[in-house]
């Protein structure tokens, strides 16, 4: 499987943040790091379909995305607060005609939550929640943005491990470097809307988790 983006444009209210990108996405693991502005959400709101490019196509093993191959955690959330959980799944599962939320349910651990209110759980709770609509209907790429953003350890430690476990092309966006480091097959490196580096990570990571210990991170972004 391949996720292709081909010559995109994107841009909101005539300002241009994405300028003819073209990059491939292989299964297994992309991390996309690139500092704050730099198009990272742009990016995966395209890939996700929530944003209509200016120019450029976006295909899976050569044919247009379908609804449902994407499952998308925005950065933003999308959750209503007024729901329970459960109410909030089954309203995704139904739109999604996904099959597996019992199965999503218990491999997020999210059981005990079911019946309380968006608006009463804790960031941590609801990225779980956010994730696990993300998972409805098995897609074939998952477009997660910044997903520990905000979170504390534990939860943070969580979410990477469900990251970890998902099979397709995942795309995991992230201003962290070690966070790229922990979680990437591939890496893809973007600055002002354009490719500054895409490279696989089994080359590269010795090298890069050797800089990030010596604690020169700002300088390896320049570097590459
Ligand atoms: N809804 C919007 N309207 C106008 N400009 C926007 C909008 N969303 C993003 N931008 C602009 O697009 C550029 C890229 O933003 P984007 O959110 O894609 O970057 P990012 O890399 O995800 O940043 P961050 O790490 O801060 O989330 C920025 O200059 C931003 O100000």
């Amino acid at each position: 499987m391949k996720l292709s983006v081909n010559d995109l444009v994107v841009g909101y209210g005539g300002k241009v943040v994405i300028n003819g990108l073209t990059v491939e996405f292989d299964e297994g693991r992309t991390v996309i790091l690139g500092p704050n502005g730099s198009g990272k959400t742009t990016l995966l709101r395209a890939i996700a379909g929530v944003i209509k490019p200016l120019r450029g196509i976006i295909v899976l093993d050569g044919r247009p995305l379908r609804g449902g191959d994407v499952g998308y955690v925005s950065h933003a959330g999308g959750l209503d607060p007024n729901m329970t959980v459960h109410e909030n799944l089954e309203f995704y599962a139904e739109v999604k005609n996904a099959s597996n939320l019992d199965e999503v349910v218990d491999r997020l651990g999210i059981r005990n939550l079911m019946n309380t209110k968006v608006g009463f759980l804790s960031n941590g709770q609801r990225r779980m929640v956010e994730i696990a609509i993300a998972m409805l209907g098995s897609p074939k790429v998952y477009a997660l943005d910044e997903s520990t953003d905000g979170l504390d350890v534990n939860f943070a430690s969580r979410v990477k491990d469900i990251v970890r476990s998902l099979h397709g092309i995942v795309i995991y966006t992230t201003h962290m470097l070690s966070e790229a480091l922990e979680l990437a097959d591939y890496l893809v490196i973007i600055r002002k809307g354009r490719i500054a580096f895409h490279g696989d990570m089994t080359k590269l990571g010795g090298a890069m988790r050797i800089v990030a210990k010596r604690g020169v991170r700002p300088g390896l972004l320049r570097l590459i």
